[in-house]
C-alpha cells in the first residue's frame, strides 16, 4: 500500500493551489438548510458539500440525524450546485444508499474505523465501485488500528483513499473535546506519504472559538484538506452547535489561512536553515548523552536498593522531581504536557534500568541455589 502515488489521484483532479475545503452542516436538519447552507458555501471555496445523515452519539437520547430522507436534500444540493457530496457510512445499508443517491466521497466515522469488522463489510460493499473514501482515525490514538482500516479499503480495490484527524478521546480535562495528538498524522504521513491528509477542526475544537488556529496548525504541517462544520444558524444546529461556522467566517478564515511552501530554495533559508540544524544536531548529541549518564546513575541507584531490598519506585521522590522540573520547564515558556510526558517517559527508562539491575542479580542468586 505505501509508495503508492496513485491514492491521491483523486485530489490532483481537483487541481487545487490550496487545501481542498469540504464544508457543511454536521448534520443535515431540513431540506432547506442543507440547501441554503450549499448556496451560502458557493460563495466561499468550498469544493465538497458535507452532512451527516445517519449520526453515531455517545448516548441514546440525542438527535440521530434524519437519515436516508436526508441523501435527496444532499443531491438536490448537488444538482444546484455543483458541488461534490460527502456523507459518513457505517454499514453496508448505507453505502448502498448512499450510492443510489450519487455521494461522491463517502467518510468512515472515528467509532467505526475502531472496528476490523465494520470496516471490513463497508469495504466489501464497496467493491467495485470507483469511489473516494475518507477514513476518520479511530478515537483511540491507536496509528496501527487506523492504518488497518485505510489496508483494508485498499486490499477491497478502494485506491482512492484519504485520512481525517479529528482528534481522539482522553480521560483527561483538556481545551479540546477531542486532543488533538499531532504526532500521529505525522506518524501516519511518514507510513503513507502519498494519503492525502484532512483536518477534521471542528470534532478535535468542540468550540467554534479554537477552529482558525487548528486550521493553521494543519497548513503549517502540509495537510491537504480542511473539513469544517458549517451551519446557517450554528446556535440553533440540532446537533454539535458549539462548533460550527457560519459560512461567512469560513470564507473569513480562507481568505485569512496562510499555506505553506514545502520548502524553499532561497539562499537566506538555506544558510539560516543549515546553521541552526547544526546547532539542533548538536543539542540532541548533548541530550541523548545526558540521558545514558543518568540511566547510569540509575543503575547503581537499583544495585544500592537491590543490596537493601528496597522497591523501585519512589512515589515521593518522583512526584517532588516531576513538580520541580514543570516548575522549572513552565517558567521558561515549555507546555507543562511536554515537561509532564517527557519526564514521565525518562521515569519510565529509569524504572526499567533499575528492574535489569534487580531482576539480572536475582535471577543469577536463584540459578546458583
Ligand atoms: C531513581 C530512583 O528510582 C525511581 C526513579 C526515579 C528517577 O528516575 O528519578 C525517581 C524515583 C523512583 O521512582 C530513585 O529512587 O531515586
Amino acid at each position: 500500500m505505501s509508495g503508492n502515488a496513485a491514492m491521491n489521484d483523486w485530489l490532483k483532479a481537483f487541481n487545487l493551489d490550496r487545501p481542498l475545503l469540504i464544508a457543511g452542516p454536521c448534520s443535515a436538519e431540513t431540506e432547506e438548510q442543507v440547501l441554503v447552507t450549499a448556496k451560502a458555501l458557493q460563495n466561499t471555496d468550498t469544493n465538497v458539500l458535507r452532512a451527516g445523515i445517519w449520526k453515531p452519539r455517545t448516548r441514546p437520547g440525542n438527535f440521530e440525524g434524519v437519515g436516508a430522507l436526508g441523501l435527496k436534500w444532499l443531491l438536490k444540493a448537488k444538482r444546484e450546485t455543483g458541488l461534490l457530496t460527502t456523507t459518513e457510512v457505517a454499514n453496508p445499508i448505507h453505502v448502498d444508499l448512499a450510492l443510489k443517491h450519487e455521494v461522491d466521497i463517502l467518510w468512515i466515522g472515528a467509532r467505526t474505523s475502531v472496528s476490523p469488522f465494520a470496516v471490513q463489510e463497508i469495504a466489501e460493499a464497496l467493491k467495485g465501485t470507483n469511489k473516494i473514501v475518507l477514513v476518520k482515525n479511530p478515537i483511540n490514538p491507536d496509528l496501527s488500528l487506523w492504518l488497518g482500516a485505510l489496508e483494508r479499503f485498499y486490499k477491497t480495490g478502494i485506491e482512492q483513499l484519504g485520512a481525517i484527524h479529528r482528534g481522539f478521546s482522553s480521560y483527561k480535562d483538556s481545551l479540546y473535546r477531542n486532543i488533538p495528538e499531532w504526532q500521529i498524522p505525522i506518524d501516519l504521513r511518514q507510513e503513507l506519504p502519498d494519503l492525502p491528509l484532512i483536518l477534521d477542526p471542528s470534532h478535535i475544537a468542540g468550540d467554534r472559538k479554537l477552529i482558525f488556529d487548528l486550521c493553521q496548525t494543519a497548513l503549517d504541517l502540509n495537510y491537504n484538506g480542511l473539513m469544517i462544520e458549517t451551519h446557517p444558524n450554528p446556535d440553533q444546529a440540532w446537533s454539535d452547535a458549539k462548533q460550527q461556522i457560519t459560512p461567512e467566517t469560513l470564507a473569513a478564515y480562507t481568505r485569512k489561512l496562510k499555506v505553506r511552501k514545502k520548502s524553499s530554495s532561497n539562499q537566506d533559508y538555506e544558510t539560516s536553515l543549515s546553521r541552526l540544524r547544526l546547532q539542533i544536531d548538536k543539542l540532541d548529541e548533548q541530550l541523548i548523552q545526558i540521558l545514558i549518564d543518568r540511566m547510569q546513575i540509575a543503575d547503581k541507584i537499583g544495585a544500592v536498593k537491590k543490596t537493601h531490598n528496597v522497591a523501585i519506585l519512589q512515589p515521593e521522590r518522583w512526584q517532588a522531581i516531576l513538580q520541580k522540573m514543570i516548575n522549572l520547564g513552565v517558567d521558561k515558556g515549555l507546555a507543562e504536557e511536554f515537561v509532564y510526558r517527557l519526564f514521565q517517559a525518562i521515569h519510565q527508562e529509569s524504572i526499567a534500568h533499575q528492574q535489569k539491575i534487580l531482576h539480572t542479580t536475582s535471577a543469577k542468586q536463584a540459578n546458583s541455589h
